[in-house]
């Protein structure tokens, strides 16, 4: 009763959440209601600021928390009463890697792995070496984990849940802490993964970490889930901003305030403004028509265009505030 059909949407879902909801003893609602669909092969981004929900949402998906209210499924099936099934398929990565200081790198990764009842050890060596290879650690691997960047101990974390074939990937804020460098390492990990096939579903309070790695996002703002959907999508949800270079700014901005452009903004020969928002009866202004009123103004148009909207400016447009973007 309880297995998805081929048909079903959950059968094909990576990650699916109905009316997921936590409520912690204290009384603190964490999540409310979440009703989350990650597509298999996505890189899915789970963005919000501190304190939104993520880590909780991820800890009840992994069956380390019961949920309040709702169910959750992971790969099609119900969480956390598969966890047994269904948690080998997947790997995690929360909260950073309990990683052994005084052990090398390779010597970490043979202790999961010997942890890992299902592993056979004739084979643990090729598999430890494998994983190493896999995020770039063969080098390093004979170093002390006390040694290792903070990079290198999340890359040491991910060879950890890699050890075995994964359909799916958790990562809780992988890039927490790292330096630009560290971040990188990680992105273009985790992009190789998604090549080869791998759900990826990462947490993060950085819109442009997830503008850069993800297929798909949602957003979660005080446990509720605002927004979700392709990365291309959300960033098309907004606008962006009109910007127009011309030797004649005084004039432009007339023409443009005229046509109900707001938040001008001319410096020097570059003149930038917000599209008036479309909808009620106002008929969506043309920027065909917005160019040819310019021009018929007598200002002399260099360049005009719209500044690519993002995900930032989506955020904005959603929630009226700003983004915690300091890291
Ligand atoms: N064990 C707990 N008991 C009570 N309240 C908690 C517990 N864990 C988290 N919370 C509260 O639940 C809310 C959501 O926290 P959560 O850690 O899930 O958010 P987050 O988006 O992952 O943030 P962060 O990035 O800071 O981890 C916060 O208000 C937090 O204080």
């Amino acid at each position: 009763m309880d297995q998805p059909s081929a048909e079903d949407p959950a059968a094909r879902a990576a990650v699916e959440t109905r009316g997921l909801t936590k409520r912690y003893r204290g009384g603190q609602l964490a999540v409310d209601s979440l009703d989350l669909t990650v597509p298999r092969g996505s890189v899915f981004g789970f963005l919000g600021p501190n304190g939104s929900g993520k880590t909780t949402t991820i800890r009840m998906l992994m069956g380390l928390i019961e949920p309040t209210a709702g169910r959750a499924r992971l790969l099609g099936a119900p969480m956390p009463r598969a966890a047994r099934s269904v948690l080998p398929r997947v790997g995690a990565l929360i909260e950073g890697p309990a990683l052994y200081p005084f052990l090398t790198g390779r010597d970490n990764l043979v202790r999961f792995d010997a942890a890992d009842p299902t592993a056979d050890p004739g084979t643990r060596a090729a598999r430890v070496s494998a994983a190493l290879e896999r995020v770039g650690l063969t080098a390093a691997a004979r170093k002390k984990a006390r040694a290792y960047s903070l990079g290198m101990k999340q890359r040491l974390g991910l060879a950890a849940a890699l050890l075995q074939p994964r359909e799916l990937l958790v990562l809780d804020e992988p890039t927490n802490g790292l330096d630009p460098q560290g971040m990188r390492e990680i992105r273009t990990l985790v992009r190789e993964l998604a090549d080869d096939g791998t759900t990826v579903f990462l947490s993060s309070h950085l819109l442009d970490e997830i503008e850069q790695v993800c297929t798909h996002a949602a957003v979660m703002t005080q446990g509720r889930l605002i927004v979700q959907g392709t990365v291309a999508e959300l960033a098309a949800g907004s606008r962006g901003r009109l910007s127009i270079t011309t030797p004649d700014p005084a004039e432009a901005v007339r023409v443009l305030k005229e046509h109900g452009v707001t938040d001008i903004v001319a410096l020097e020969e570059r003149v930038t403004g917000e599209l008036p928002a479309s909808g009620g009866s106002a008929p969506p202004l043309d920027l065909a028509d917005l160019n040819a009123a310019l021009v018929r103004a007598g200002v002399r148009v260099r360049a005009f265009g719209t500044e690519r909207a993002s995900l930032e400016d989506a955020f904005v447009a959603l929630t009226g505030e700003g983004f915690d973007v300091a890291g």
